[in-house]
């Protein structure tokens, strides 16, 4: 269905070990540049591809986000993976959405470009170009990729660039686009090893965001918490 006259909503998960000022600028800059009504943050549950690293609580994940996202209007928070329980595919997030906002809501999911091109190793990725149109961020990689041979190699060889709008369309599956961003080298593992070393994060995590982390101790060594503890 066209999304014309359709309500859009920004889709944006994450693992949020924790959210920082990227995940939040990035919200704010898609409201803008895509036309959002609002965007919404979803927590995985048990992100996929994430299985040997340490992660906080769903509890705590939640609580910084609600701390980062609820005095935003146009930001919405989502419990949806911890209702489904188990590792949180986003194909089936996106169906539950589909079915919970109807079809007069037209979503789309916004992702930095580390993910992105990486998405082909997601279950049953062509299904989630099916149901939600994508928006891809800026975010400085490793090595410079080429979205259209990317997206020609992974999902369809009809795949091209719409000078008009710069989409890459196909009519196999909804359109790409890759905006151009404030680029903020901003990452919830350097945070976390700042944190761990006793550096400062302030100015990279919401104030409320900072507080949380210090009052729970979070992403500071198992000794050090002990040393804590023992006075
Ligand atoms: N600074 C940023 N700029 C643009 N996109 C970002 C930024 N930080 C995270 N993202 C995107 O937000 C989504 C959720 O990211 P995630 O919660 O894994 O944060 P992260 O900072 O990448 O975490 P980690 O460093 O632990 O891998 C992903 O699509 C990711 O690419
Ligand atoms: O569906 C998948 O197979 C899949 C694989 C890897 C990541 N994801 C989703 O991508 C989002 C960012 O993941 P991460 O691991 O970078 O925090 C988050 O919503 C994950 O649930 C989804």
């Amino acid at each position: 269905m066209p999304d014309e006259g359709r309500n859009r909503i920004g889709i944006l998960g994450g693992t949020f070990n924790p959210v920082h000022l990227g995940h939040l600028r990035m919200a704010e800059e898609a409201l803008e540049i895509l036309s959002l009504q609002r965007c919404v943050f979803i927590p995985a549950w048990v992100p996929p591809h994430k299985p040997n690293q340490k992660i906080v609580a769903f509890e705590h994940r939640w609580r910084m986000l609600e701390r980062a996202v609820a005095p935003q209007p146009h930001f919405r928070l989502s419990d949806v993976e911890r209702r489904l329980q188990g590792k949180s595919y986003t194909l089936i997030t996106l169906k539950t959405l589909r079915e919970e906002m109807g079809p007069s809501t037209a979503l789309v999911l916004l992702v930095g470009a580390d993910a992105f091109f990486e998405i082909h190793t997601w279950w049953q990725y062509r299904e989630i170009f099916r149901i939600a149109s994508v928006a891809v961020f800026d975010r400085p990689l490793p090595q410079p990729a080429d979205p259209l041979a990317y997206l020609r190699r992974h999902l369809s060889d009809d795949y091209r660039r719409e000078e008009k709008t710069s989409r890459y369309v196909s009519d196999r599956f909804l359109p790409v686009r890759f905006l151009e961003t404030t680029r903020l080298d901003i990452s919830s593992s350097r945070i976390r090893k700042k944190v761990a070393e006793g550096k400062s994060v302030r100015f990279l995590v919401p104030d409320a965001v900072l507080d949380y982390i210090k009052q729970k101790r979070l992403y500071v060594p198992e000794s050090m918490n002990r040393e804590h503890e023992g006075g």
